[in-house]
């Protein structure tokens, strides 16, 4: 195993009743390197998500951060690898009772229990700073746009300076232009901290324009994964129908 691998699927296979979800899935992405997840509604790209945080076991094969391989972890060992992660789910999770500002002080204070009110308060501003947010700490959630609060997610997935960030649909509910600048946002990060990221999107412009790698699920199968300039070589009638989006 390479130091330079962020993320490895070996193998991997999920099943849900009578019906595997994935099957014999394997593919690796190197760290800095951003993978977009493509496919249709319920072929497994929110399952993939989930299993390297552990929110699900694979039934078979191993699921590696970095070195370690997580698919049998106790719930010890989830917590203490999942504090090199970030997650921006579709809902973007704020909690409601809290500002914006409390939102992101709140993973710094219960993970990162070392820090001064001074130093909490330095890395919520430069988070929100670097995601345009910097007015607006004081919000409480309710008072944010949905392109507000994909960004306040995305700030509080950050602060904690995560190795790997995981994003389910950062375009999910926004207007074309609002989701190009959470594209450009996702770049900006990428470029500036090196995070490696892993993004499940109906967005084939905003893959086009963030992904190093990208990965085709289908019928429960990686029918592709690479470049975009692979994926142009790809025959598969799935892959297609997504490229000809575009
Ligand atoms: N906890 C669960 N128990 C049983 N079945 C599940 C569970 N979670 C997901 N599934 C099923 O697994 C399949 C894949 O779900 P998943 O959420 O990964 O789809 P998806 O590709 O992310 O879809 P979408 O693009 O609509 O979000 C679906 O058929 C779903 O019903």
């Amino acid at each position: 195993m390479s130091d330079s691998i962020a993320v490895e699927f070996c193998n991997v296979s999920k099943r849900f009743r009578d019906r595997d979800v994935l099957k014999d899935i394997s593919f690796q992405i190197a760290r800095g390197e951003v993978l977009c997840i493509l496919g249709r509604s319920g072929v497994g790209k929110s399952i993939t998500l989930k299993l390297m945080i552990g929110l699900l076991q694979a039934d078979k094969g191993e699921v590696r951060i970095g070195s370690e391989d997580i698919s049998h972890f106790n719930e010890d060992n989830l917590s203490r690898i999942r504090r090199k992660m970030g997650f921006l789910f579709q809902s973007a999770a704020l909690f409601d009772s809290f500002s914006v500002g409390d939102n992101l002080a709140l993973p710094l204070k219960r993970l990162a229990k070392g820090k001064s009110q001074d130093e909490v308060n330095q890395e919520v501003d430069e988070a929100l700073r670097q995601v345009g947010l910097e007015q607006d700490k004081a919000k409480m959630p309710a008072e944010l746009s949905g392109g507000m609060r994909k960004r306040a997610g995305l700030a509080r997935a950050m602060v904690l300076n995560p190795q790997i960030l995981l994003i389910d649909e950062p375009a999910s509910g926004l207007d074309p232009i609002t989701a190009s600048e959470i594209d450009d946002l996702l770049l900006a990060v990428k470029k500036q901290r090196n995070t490696t990221m892993v993004i499940v999107t109906h967005d084939i412009r905003g893959a086009r324009k963030i992904a190093d790698k990208v990965a085709v699920i289908d019928g429960g199968a990686l029918v592709a994964f690479g470049s975009f300039a692979d994926l142009e070589q790809n025959q598969n009638h799935t892959v297609r129908k997504l490229l000809s989006e575009t």
